[in-house]
């Protein structure tokens, strides 16, 4: 039966081409054919679309929208059966790593494999030596082996220097002896850890004759690859539901203690320090950061995960705000389109923005990242403090808006948002803990606050700053100009935006370090003035961003109407932003406050200009009805009929009468018919 296109009136109106701009989302035609290929399939699929569970009934299959209602223990097992299943499909038919990365994430399950190819495989990666790469990253990439990361632990996440599992080197049988001292020094969280893995990658203090030399990692067995059973001196488990129904619960994020566990010397991972069979302690000439190199890797590819993840969410509540009606029918015509109210648009466009802005910023971080692991290849380490400040920074920043985003989506949907159909809540129960995985997100603010201490320090010495950061170096005329702003209209112009950014920025931490040089410890300077140096990174980081959006707009972008839509969304994002920290800009003096109300209503015009492609600009993310997992998303806007038939299939609603009926509301029915007759 051909289905109704409720939206279709919606899109008629866009003002441009969908299809281009599905490229421009996807990042080039190829990768937009891989995806559009992979979603695809994954959606037509039942063994990958649907989760089966054994019940009473049988084996029965459930769709993405009834995910949470069933056990965690069934969805564990069917995430498994579906790993097990992509994993075939990837080897059958030779995927490339692109579409495979494109399978597992339209599959759209939290899994060990994503420890395992996400964490654990680019710390092999980025700190074992080249013999170490060929003798493990082979077993790894067959599966033959399963990885996680384990580097946290119940007492210690946030600071890794203070992790307790010790490392201690026995020269006498050329072993190391990983141990668990205390009990806050159980590895607590890695994912794939509690069920799966078979070995980790152990974050502990190397030993070696009595003298403590910080923090290494090690590759550790854990479960024997026979019969998967923990190992002598392993006790190892899940750590307990998390936040959500199904949600990240298809994740088996593990505790892990050691008692006395040997491994031999060769699986200390050594390109950032070795110890020789004598027990010497030997320091690489690479820099000791490169430890932590892995969460680099990591830190940047959740920036393009926050873009996918904020365009879901954006996607169900656009399409939903056009279908929703309330208020303001005339002669019984229809009500209102709630996408029509200001207040909705200028909740949801400033986030339809964001969504764009974070995937170009997301595809220049990957760019940059690329870009410096090459010249770390070649030993030349100069970019790299850049390299983490801004992948700290950025990924702090676009994963707070976007699990900020789509809480707002879930409110911007009124009440049915707040149903699990929706798929609103499940995307942000799975969703919130890039918040706090990969680093909590102030914690890497206050990573980017020291870097740009540093750089305003060593402005005064002559050093040229560069990349990010070489805004600083027009410090100057940053720390004098005022915005020249005269009408509504002027702030339309890239270069307005990006001066008023860069002297919001500059200034923020000119002030920062200003405050710190009257602090005579400069380590008490920073927790004093914490709040304030996480507001200037912010500011930072909120500039490249925009900027980053700007740079994009200047590339040749074909299509109909394509660059004007994203010349449109840029200017939205820009001066959302300012109109939400109009304060910094106040108080930095760059701006008066007339010219902020003048921003204020550009952006409100600008509004009005994205309302009639809204739903196209949605449908530019090109995801698919499974992909989204939400009634209120669909592509044929056909709400009501959908929500009404789902409720039905509540397990609440198999019978008429509920289970405990007898025991719990016949007694009190009946003892207030006995009232009464009294
Ligand atoms: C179905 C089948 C499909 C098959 C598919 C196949 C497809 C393949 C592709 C699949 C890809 C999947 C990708 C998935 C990705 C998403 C997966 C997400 C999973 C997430 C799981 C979560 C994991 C974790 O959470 S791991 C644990 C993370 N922990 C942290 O982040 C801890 C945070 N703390 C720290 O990083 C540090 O302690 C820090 C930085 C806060 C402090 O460091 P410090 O050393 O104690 O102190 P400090 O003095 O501040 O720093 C010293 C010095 O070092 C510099 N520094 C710090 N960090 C770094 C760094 N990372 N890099 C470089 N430099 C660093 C710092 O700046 C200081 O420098 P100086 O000032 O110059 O001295
Ligand atoms: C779903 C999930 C998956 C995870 N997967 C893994 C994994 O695979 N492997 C792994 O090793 N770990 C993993 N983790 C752990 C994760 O990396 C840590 O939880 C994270 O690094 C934060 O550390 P913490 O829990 O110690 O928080 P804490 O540091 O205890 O943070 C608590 C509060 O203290 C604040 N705070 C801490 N330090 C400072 C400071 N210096 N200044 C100001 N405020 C501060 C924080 O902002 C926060 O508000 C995972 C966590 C989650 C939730």
């Amino acid at each position: 039966m051909e289905s109704i296109d409720y939206l279709a009136e919606e899109r008629k109106k866009a003002e441009f081409n969908v299809d281009e701009m599905k490229i421009v989302w996807a990042g080039s035609r190829r990768a937009f054919e891989v995806s559009d290929y992979i979603s695809k399939l994954v959606a037509d699929d039942p063994d990958l679309s649907f989760i089966f569970i054994e019940c009473h009934r049988g084996i029965q299959g459930f769709s993405k929208e009834e995910r949470t209602m069933l056990p965690r223990k069934e969805l564990f097992k069917n995430t498994l059966r579906k790993s097990a299943y992509s994993w075939k499909h990837i080897i059958d038919h030779q995927l490339s790593e692109e579409e495979a990365e494109r399978l597992r994430y339209f599959v759209d399950e939290p899994a060990f494999i994503d420890s395992h190819l996400g964490v654990f495989i680019p710390a092999i990666k980025g700190q074992g030596t080249k013999e170490q790469l060929k003798k493990w990253l082979p077993l790894a990439y067959k599966m033959q082996i399963i990885g996680c990361y384990a580097q946290t632990e119940l007492g210690h996440g946030s600071n890794v220097q203070g992790l307790e599992t010790t490392a201690t080197f026995d020269p006498r049988t050329d072993e190391f002896v990983i141990h668990s001292p205390t009990l806050t020094s159980s590895k607590w969280w890695p994912g794939g850890l509690g069920k799966v893995s078979t070995h980790a990658i152990v974050y502990a203090r190397l030993i070696t004759d009595g003298k403590d030399h910080g923090i290494n990692g090690f590759i550790v067995q854990l479960r024997s690859l026979e019969d998967h059973k923990p190992l002598p001196g392993i006790t190892v488990g899940d750590i307990g539901t998390k936040f959500g129904n199904g949600a990240y619960n298809t994740m088996d994020n593990g505790v892990l203690r050691f008692d006395h566990v040997r491994i031999p010397r060769d699986q200390m991972l050594m390109r950032v320090a070795q110890v020789t069979k004598d027990g010497k302690y030997v320091q690489s000439d690479v820099p000791r950061q490169l430890l932590y190199e892995s969460m680099v890797y990591t830190r940047q590819a959740l920036v393009t995960y926050a873009s996918g993840a904020l365009s879901r969410a954006v996607c169900i509540a656009t399409r939903y705000s056009a279908v929703r009606r309330q208020f303001g029918s005339q002669n019984g015509g229809q009500e209102i389109q709630v996408i029509d109210y200001k207040t909705q648009q200028s909740r949801l466009f400033p986030l339809l923005a964001s969504a764009y802005a974070f995937r170009f910023v997301g595809e220049w971080l990957k760019w940059f990242y690329t870009d410096v692991t090459q010249r770390l290849q070649a030993n030349d380490f100069s970019t790299l403090p850049e390299l983490h400040a801004t992948t700290a920074g950025i990924k702090s920043l676009t994963t707070t808006a976007t699990a900020d985003g789509i809480e707002e989506c879930r409110k911007l949907c009124g009440g049915h948002g707040y149903l699990c159909s929706s798929g609103l809540p499940e995307l942000y129960a799975v969703y919130v803990p890039a918040c706090t995985f990969e680093g909590d997100n102030v914690v890497l603010l206050l990573q980017v606050a020291r870097f740009l201490m540093k750089t305003v320090s060593q402005l005064s010495s002559g050093k040229k700053p560069t990349g990010t950061i070489a805004y600083m170096g027009k410090i100057e005329h940053l720390m004098q100009c005022r915005s020249d702003v005269e009408q509504a209209k002027d702030w339309l112009k890239p270069s307005a935006i990006l001066e008023a950014f860069e002297a919001r920025a500059t200034r923020m931490s000119v002030a920062c370090a200003q405050s710190l040089s009257k602090f005579d410890n400069p380590e008490e300077g920073f927790q004093e003035l914490a709040p304030d140096l996480v507001e200037a990174a912010l500011a930072h980081c909120q500039l490249i961003v925009v900027s980053k959006f700007i740079e994009k707009l200047q590339q040749d972008i074909p299509g109909e109407g394509i660059k004007q839509q994203l010349e449109v969304l840029c200017c939205i994002y820009a001066l959302f932003l300012l109109h939400k920290h109009h304060g910094d800009f106040l108080v930095t003096g760059y701006i008066t406050s007339k010219q902020g109300l003048f921003a204020n209503e550009q952006l409100r015009a600008l509004y009005t200009q994205v309302r009639p492609n809204a739903v196209s600009l949605a449908d530019a993310f090109n995801h698919t009805d499974h992909f989204l997992g939400s009634i209120l998303g669909r592509y044929d806007g056909n709400v009501y009929p959908k929500l009404y038939e789902a409720a039905w299939k509540d397990p609440l609603n198999e019978s008429d009468v509920p289970d405990g009926f007898d025991e719990y509301i016949r007694p009190l029915l009946k003892q207030q018919l006995q009232t009464a007759r009294l």
